[in-house]
């Protein structure tokens, strides 16, 4: 039923709120609300007919002392309400209030996300059953009535990662009623790290090893960090070539500006020119009105990284080098020269120096971007990252796919030490992914490590004797497929692999109901 607020001012005296319930009773119109303030008396009623409200006016205003009755739209309470919910709401920083119980009395969107827990989950729920004990200030606060500064929180069933300070509500006695909390994001916390210090958000703390082949590929990465010449990453797919250029990025004097990766195996060459270079207003039919930018104009100032740049076209890298020899870079379209300040780094796992000889890389590109070669071992030359780099991974997935399991039994170790790892990082990275997937209880068994290579495709003899050849033919397109998929990212790759064009490769990943796995 809907109901009607009233804002009725008046000149205070004894009896006139029994006044006013009288006339109410007497139509049997129930009261929600009323909040009584000096000179005005507000009440929420249950709005029957137009006849109903056409009565109440009439004789509230008639008694005496009342100055007038007027409709408004929230009673002061709900008005109120509705503000602190915009406050909450505006704030990046998450809330949480709680009563002395420790339930969950307000909160607001932030945080929502800041905790993992949607809004159903966190309304009047206690903080107990959202959180473990351990991890929760708030419940010793309200014990205790002190509050706390930046305690860091890591929640590991809902991923979630916040510095989290605490307060206690207290009534006029310094009775404890409550406890509010606000909650920081650890990204944001970092960012604004990086903000004030200029300290970087990403470093070569976050590449994990213990080897001594990478403890000299770091240090000499720190050292080309602080320079300003191009890079180029050579090293086996998935040994971490990305991680080295933003790392290098990060370190730099240029860290503040943009770090622009682009992967030139993913995206086709006619498209890939406009992405580096931009286009002009009007360049093309259907070009965007205004031209469009490259990313080379976009990374100014900071750092691009080529992915792959053994995969460009020839007449890209003579387009690559002349940006390099002059700095500037020309839209497609335009005559006009735009002076860029990028520093490149390029990456690959090609052998560039074959692919000069076949005349397939230019060779003045690669000495210009070859200036400081920066070689990145493959695992199965560094086999003593292996128990530290699982480790990293079984403790992601385990909270990722709220898994209890912690360790990697002695043999399951040994198992992935002796394995050859063609894919490298990454690789270990799906194999651990798969095993906790498969893992029961706390401990990674031998059984749960199944490499790439295990995955062997359906032998023919199995579907010959049921099956149609279209359906044989099916089976073995599908598994060369997932085959491909295991070692190729990117449609380009898996084209090549399979001599198909980007278009046929998708339709068949769509007709088997597979996708290309984004990392
Ligand atoms: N030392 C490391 N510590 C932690 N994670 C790592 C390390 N090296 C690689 N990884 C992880 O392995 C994966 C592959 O790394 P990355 O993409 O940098 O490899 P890449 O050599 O650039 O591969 P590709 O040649 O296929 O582009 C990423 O998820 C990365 O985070």
């Amino acid at each position: 039923m809907k109901s009607l607020c009233l804002k009725i001012p008046n000149v205070d005296r004894i009896g006139l709120i029994k006044d006013i319930s009288c006339i109410l009773a007497e139509r049997q119109i129930n009261i929600l609300s009323m909040e009584v303030k000096p000179n005005t008396v507000f009440l929420e009623i249950n709005l029957l007919t137009e006849d109903d409200k056409f009565y109440i006016f009439q004789t509230i205003r008639a008694i005496s002392q009342v100055i007038d009755v007027q409709e408004i739209d929230l009673m002061p309470y709900q008005e109120k309400a509705e503000q602190l919910k915009a406050v909450l709401g505006s704030v990046s920083d998450g809330i949480i209030a709680v009563d002395p119980q420790g339930n969950i009395t307000q909160h607001n969107p932030a945080a929502e996300k800041i905790t993992h827990l949607t809004a159903d989950q966190l309304v009047k729920s206690s903080l107990d059953s959202l959180f473990p004990p351990s991890i929760v200030p708030l419940r010793t606060l309200l014990q205790t009535g002190t509050g706390y500064d930046n305690c860091e929180v890591i929640n590991i069933p809902t991923q979630s990662h916040y510095l989290t300070s605490g307060r206690p509500i207290m009534d006029s006695s310094g009775r404890i009623i409550g406890a509010v909390a606000i909650l920081k994001d650890i990204s944001d916390v970092r960012d604004l790290v990086y903000t004030v210090t200029g300290q970087s958000s990403f470093s070569f703390g976050d590449i994990l090893y213990t080897s001594k082949a990478m403890q000299r590929v770091a240090t000499l990465a720190k050292t080309i960090a602080q320079g300003d010449s191009t890079v180029l990453i050579r090293g086996e797919t998935g040994t971490g070539k990305e991680l080295f250029a933003k790392a290098i990025h990060d370190t730099s004097a240029r860290a503040k500006e943009l770090f622009v990766p682009l992967n030139c195996a993913a995206i086709p060459d006619t498209l890939l020119e406009t992405e580096l270079f931009g286009y002009k207003d009007g360049a093309f039919t259907g070009s965007a009105k205004g031209g469009k930018k490259g990313l080379f104009e976009f990374a100014d100032g900071g750092t691009i990284f080529l992915d792959e740049i053994g995969e460009l076209s020839t007449s890209l890298q003579a387009k690559l080098l002349r940006v390099l020899q002059e700095g500037k870079i020309r839209r497609i379209g335009d005559t006009l020269e735009i002076p860029v300040n990028v520093r490149v780094l390029a990456a690959t796992n090609r052998n560039l120096e074959e692919m000069i000889q076949q005349g397939k890389f230019r060779e003045d590109l690669y000495y210009r971007i070859n200036v400081i070669p920066l070689f990145i071992p493959p695992l199965k030359a560094r086999r003593d990252d292996i128990p530290l780099l699982s480790q990293l991974f079984l403790r992601r997935y385990a909270a990722r796919l709220h898994k209890p399991v912690t360790a990697i039994s002695e043999s399951s170790l040994q198992k992935l030490m002796e394995y050859h790892w063609p894919g490298n990082i990454r690789e270990l990275e799906n194999v651990i992914e798969r095993a906790v997937n498969l893992v029961a209880g706390s401990i990674l068994l031998n059984e749960h490590i199944i490499f790439d290579h295990d995955y062997s495709p359906t032998p023919l003899e199995t579907v010959l004797p049921e099956c149609a050849l279209d359906e044989i033919l099916d089976k073995v397109e599908r598994d060369v497929l997932i085959k491909a998929l295991t070692q190729h990212r990117t449609l380009r790759q898996l084209g090549k692999a399979l001599s198909l064009s980007h278009t046929a490769v998708l339709k068949k990943l769509r007709k088997h109901g597979l996708s290309i796995v984004k990392r």
